[in-house]
């Protein structure tokens, strides 16, 4: 056999078992990347096909060790720095997910097909989103046929994952390609969580979720993982047959043990979610369930009993609601986030079960999405203030209607409150990252992920809004604008021309020159103008908080003042006020007791509230509680909690020892995303 033909032979072999990056121009040159690569990427295990093929010598199948690039990631591709795949030369159409939920392997196993629209003659190569992925073929399906086709997958980027090529026949076609992926996730998928039955509250029965936002969707499936590529999708689920499958999607069918989903609204790969356990359902409204395991659901009926007004307001404030299911699932406290707003099925923590509906608004927030996020989507995540900016003010605008213009108001500025925290704290050492447009080159989005874009964003918004008039002006705009890119993923750009569009005309069209945008979008800190808020709930928390911060322990024993009585919004707003105040005086044992005493905080069951009051005890550095300041840590992940929680134990010398213990102890019941976040936090990275 010639050298060429033997070259040839060990190229065909190692693409069909191994996965690596590199050209195929030079078949010597190949052979010996071949060779390194399989040598020095990859554990060796026997193959015997080689020997019988005459091929070299011993070994090599599967099994690659990738190598991390340590390096910085630089912009992946042109339209999306987190992603590979190139949307200007091919998008995908529709996907079919054909899994099986491997609880044992803690693995899905199965295929996904993509139809890809090909928008370029001649494409040589689909490039797609992987990460930790075992693929085992790649399919090209053409009139009836199946025909294998080429594939490497690239080292791995840090943080962002792997590069999958798939090469396409020479001539490829502008129009439909339809490809089929067999592949299995790993048991460390970064979108996934297994849960054993001890970590249930049945305790009975496995469960899994997912979370995909913002890129891990390519831990799931080899996908074009940007948000700048929508596709509808139907997923075909296999899995135990006591268990319920929900997904982020109508269910079609349901036999023993297998569900069909359909979503036949074409959504970006970070809002493809799934979740498997003991669930059952209670109504909420016409078109609206809440799920969770037996032992809440009634609880979470309740809670939540406000789903069916919010999203009627929603809808009137918003245009049609066009996804035609709007059902919540109450997570397992492990869920990292308040909520997220996984079409159909919005996914809750269960720290918002405070027992008197104080929490919802989070709901309102995901119902929101269902316009800001879901149907106009941003582009890529250096513009996510589009998706998240624009939600907070929906929401806003929803608890202002069901409760009120002045609770609109203090919510806005409360917000602004948080905003001030995560600048002083979370940001304080990447002020670049608080700017409203951010560059993302070098950068994770779990790493620039902040309170920025949804409080600069949302205050930005409501500049715009009474600059321009108001309610009565804006919101007919802000139905226009949503109308107008429903389906699309846009820029911060495409915002500003639907607006400049919009009051084109009339003396309207004089306020526009005043919008500093240059100042809105890249200066750091806080927003540059804080518009004109109804200050009357708000003047009580400041006052409370000055009160608290200036007086001592005597002092305060006899005050009437802190006796009046206060919403539990404005408990949570004073509390986080009086974090964010420098000086103390007296910060000790006494009026801490004195503070739990005062608003019973001892007995509050509010997540918010537990969570400020922890961090008030830190800020007094009482270690008698350290325990009690652990276990919060430990009852949910949400990171909201979680991380300020550590992040303060780490600059308290006597308590990082503990903290760190800890987290070691009970980083294997996070989500990666948690995980990766807290090292970072309590400086273990
Ligand atoms: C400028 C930031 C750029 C990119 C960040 C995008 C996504 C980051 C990622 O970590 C995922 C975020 C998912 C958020 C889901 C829900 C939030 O609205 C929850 C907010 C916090 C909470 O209430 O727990
Ligand atoms: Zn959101």
């Amino acid at each position: 056999m010639s050298v060429a033909k033997r070259v040839q032979q060990w190229a065909t072999f190692a693409r069909t078992w191994h996965i690596y990056d590199c050209t195929w121009q030079n078949p010597f040159e190949s052979a010996r990347l071949v060779k390194t690569h399989l040598m020095g990427l990859h554990k060796p295990i026997y193959h015997p096909m080689i020997s019988r093929r005459g091929l070299s010598t011993t070994l090599l199948k599967t099994q690659p060790i990738y190598q991390v690039q340590k390096r910085k990631m630089g912009r992946l591709g042109t339209v999306d720095p987190s992603s590979y795949s190139q949307p200007e030369l091919i998008t995908t159409e529709h996907s079919f997910f054909n899994w099986k939920v491997d609880f044992e392997g803690t693995k899905l196993q199965g295929s996904v097909q993509h139809r890809f629209n090909v928008l370029a003659n001649n494409l040589e190569k689909i490039l797609l989103d992987v990460r930790d992925i075992n693929v085992k073929n790649a399919t090209l399906l053409a009139g009836g046929n199946e025909v294998p086709i080429n594939y490497f997958i690239s080292d791995a980027v840090e943080d962002m994952g792997q590069k999958l090529t798939l090469e396409l026949p020479a001539g490829t076609a502008k129009g439909s390609l339809n490809v089929r992926i067999d592949y299995e996730t790993s048991n460390s998928a970064s979108a996934l969580q297994w849960l054993n039955p001890a970590q249930t509250l049945g305790k009975e029965h496995p469960y899994m979720f997912s979370q995909c936002q913002a890129i891990h969707a390519r831990s799931v499936l080899p996908c074009q993982d940007t948000p700048a590529v929508k596709f509808t999708y139907e997923a075909e689920v296999e899995h135990p047959k006591e268990l319920t499958a929900l997904m982020s999607a109508l269910i079609e069918k349901k036999t023993e043990g297998k569900t069909h989903f359909k979503q036949e609204v074409p959504i970006p790969a970070y809002l493809v979610a799934i979740a498997i356990g003991k669930l059952v359902s209670r109504p909420l409204g016409p078109n609206s369930n809440v799920w969770a395991e037996e032992a809440i659901v009634d609880a979470c009926a309740e809670e939540f009993s406000e789903t069916a007004t919010m999203l009627k307001t929603a809808s009137d404030l918003c245009g049609p609601y066009v996804w035609k299911q709007y059902d919540l699932l109450v997570m397992p406290p492990s869920f990292p986030f308040g909520g997220m707003e996984n079409p159909c099925l919005t996914f809750v923590t269960p720290t918002l079960l405070a027992g008197d509906k104080s929490l919802a608004d989070v709901v309102a927030h995901e119902i929101a999405h269902s316009w800001t996020g879901n149907l106009v989507t941003n582009k890529n995540f250096e513009h996510f203030w589009l998706n998240e900016g624009f939600t907070v003010f929906v929401e806003s605008k929803i608890v202002g209607r069901m409760q009120g213009a002045k609770e609109l108001d203090f919510k806005m500025l409360s917000n602004l409150t948080d905003l001030q925290e995560c600048l002083r704290t979370q940001l304080s050492t990447t002020p670049e990252l608080s700017k409203l447009v951010v560059d993302l080159t070098n950068c994770g989005p779990d790493d620039a992920f902040s309170s920025v874009p949804y409080f600069k964003g949302s205050t930005f918004l409501r500049y715009l809004e009474d600059l321009f008039g108001g309610p009565s002006v804006f919101e007919p705009f802000l139905r226009d604008y949503l109308k107008k890119y429903a389906y699309k993923s846009i820029e911060t750009n495409d915002f500003k021309e639907a607006l400049y569009e919009y009051f084109k005309d009339g003396h309207k069209k004089d306020k526009l020159i005043e919008v500093d945008w240059q100042l809105w979008l890249t200066s750091e800190g806080m927003p540059p103008i804080i518009p004109k808020f109804d200050e009357s709930l708000v003047n009580v928390t400041k006052n409370l908080a000055k009160l608290w911060s200036t007086k001592s322990v005597a002092e305060l024993v006899d005050n009437a003042e802190i006796k009046q009585k206060i919403s539990i919004h404005q408990l949570i707003d004073f509390l986080g006020k009086l974090i964010e105040t420098t000086d103390i005086v007296d910060l000790n044992e006494a009026k801490i007791e004195l503070l739990e005493k005062t608003y019973n905080l001892q007995n509050s069951k509010n997540a918010e509230v537990r969570f400020r009051l922890n961090r008030l005890i830190i800020r007094a550095r009482l270690i008698n509680r350290l325990d009690e300041l652990i276990e919060f840590a430990n009852s949910n992940f949400r990171m909201k909690f979680c991380r300020p929680i550590y992040r303060d134990l780490a600059a308290w010398p006597e308590a990082k020892p503990a903290a760190v213990k800890n987290f070691l102890s009970v980083k294997d019941q996070m989500m990666a995303v948690c995980v990766h976040t807290i090292e970072k936090d309590l400086g273990l990275k």
